[in-house]
């Protein structure tokens, strides 16, 4: 695996409470120095860095996929267009439910006035659900293009949408199946006020979409207005976050685009190392995060923090370990079926890297053998670096755990 990228990319997912730690099991000494740097505690395994870097290569990462309803003219398009440009580092894209319009019969082409824009029934549905389900999958698609003037989507050209970090899906009605809301990873609705929207709709209708303003008012009343009252409206309750005032709520634009970051970090960083495993941050870990990054905390308070940090990261390493199935008789004679600890566990710390998680070790495994890896870097600032590895008075087979 290229260590840059790893490290990197524990940097960028890792915020004020990353923890991290990266296993693989193995019985032989450890041999390869070129997995040896990256995180926090690992089995070492000269196949961890290919495995890993195999999963990198072939991994699918799972897109975010997020969802944004309300009503005709809240701004849905408008805040989708905020949310894709603050991401601008991410490969975002958009979908529009309008594009999966059905096309009208000639029947209904001819009585244009009296079709139902705004009933589930007028979109493609199916059409919508695979193209999703594509995109997800990591495979590029043809999105119809819809003509709104003359209702009906442009036969000879598509637009083509490729995978992407994120997906965001933008529709009047997109809340309303569940197969498509199941889809998504979150749910925004924009939420404004209905004569802010019937005034917009007016306005674009007239301008964009060749009606008159005689005829948009009719549509209103007969259909849209019934249908958000009936499918749009009851469809609210299904969102993670609401957006009262459209694109004008700055704050809540830069919230959600923070959550998306933070979402993102984390799931690319598992997604793309199989072997790593990221410790669920609560108020405490954050706390001491915060503690040991203070310039004014007192050399006594860093130790005693750092320590605590370090002992959490290597009990989790622990817990990924392989274990044995193992009854025991309790005192009050009941058999309690439990597990046994791997037998031949062994530490090696990477000289002046992992040499603070020893004590942890220790604590947590009672008479432990902890070797030391040295590892010698030649090469000056932009020349080539070469490692070499020395493993100091070492000798053990079993699992082991490097320090790092
Ligand atoms: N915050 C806003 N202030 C003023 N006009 C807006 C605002 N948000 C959207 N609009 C305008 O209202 C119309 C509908 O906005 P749009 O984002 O396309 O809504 P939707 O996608 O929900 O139909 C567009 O003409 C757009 O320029
Ligand atoms: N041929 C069509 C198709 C749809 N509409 C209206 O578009 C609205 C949805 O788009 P928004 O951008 O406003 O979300 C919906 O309310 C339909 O009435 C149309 O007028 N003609």
């Amino acid at each position: 695996m290229p260590e840059k990228s790893m490290d990197n990319a524990m940097e960028a997912a890792s915020g004020a409470h990353f923890s991290g730690l990266r296993l693989s099991s193995s019985s032989s000494a450890p041999s390869s120095p070129s997995s040896a740097k990256a995180s926090s505690v690992r089995s070492f395994s000269p196949s961890a860095a290919a495995s890993a870097a195999s999963a990198a290569a072939g991994a699918h990462r799972q897109p975010f996929v997020i969802g944004v309803s309300g009503g005709t003219a809240s701004g849905k398009t408008t805040v989708c267009d905020m949310i894709i440009q603050q991401l601008h580092d991410h490969r975002v894209v958009l979908v529009n439910q309008d594009s999966f319009y059905r096309g009208l019969t000639a029947e209904e082409s001819e009585r244009v006035q009296d079709y139902n824009f705004d009933h589930p029934d007028a979109f493609d549905t199916e059409q919508l659900l695979e193209c999703m389900g594509k995109l997800k999958d990591g495979q590029s698609v043809n999105v119809p293009i819809y003509d709104f003037k003359n209702h009906r989507r442009c036969s000879e050209s598509f637009r083509k949408v490729n995978a992407s970090d994120v997906i965001i899906l933008e529709g009047i009605l997109v809340f309303h199946d569940q197969r498509v809301r199941d889809l998504m990873d979150m749910k925004i609705f924009v939420d404004t006020d209905a004569d802010i929207r019937l005034a917009r709709r007016i306005r674009r209708d007239t301008v964009e979409r060749g009606r008159d303003v005689n005829s948009v008012l009719e549509q209103y009343g007969r259909f849209v207005k019934p249908a958000f009252d009936d499918f749009v409206l009851p469809s609210k309750k299904y969102a993670d976050v609401i957006i009262p005032r459209g694109g004008d709520n700055h704050v809540a634009i830069d919230l959600i685009v923070q959550h998306i970051r933070t979402k993102l970090g984390q799931h690319d960083l598992c997604k793309i190392y199989s072997t790593v495993f990221v410790i669920q941050s609560t108020f405490q870990i954050r706390g001491m995060h915060t503690l040991i990054r203070d310039r004014d905390i007192t050399t006594p308070d860093f130790v005693f923090y750092s320590d605590r940090l370090i002992r959490l990261v290597v009990e989790h390493g622990l817990g990924h370990l392989p274990f044995t199935e193992k009854q025991v008789v309790t005192p009050t004679g009941s058999v309690y079926m439990g597990v046994d600890f791997c037998k031949k566990l062994c530490g090696v710390s990477i000289v002046r890297s992992g040499e603070s998680m020893e004590n942890a070790l220790r604590a947590c495994c009672k008479g432990i053998k902890i070797g030391k890896i040295l590892i010698h870097r030649d090469g000056d600032k932009g020349k080539q670096v070469t490692r070499r590895i020395k493993l100091l008075s070492f000798s053990c087979r079993g699992e082991f755990l490097s320090l790092e």
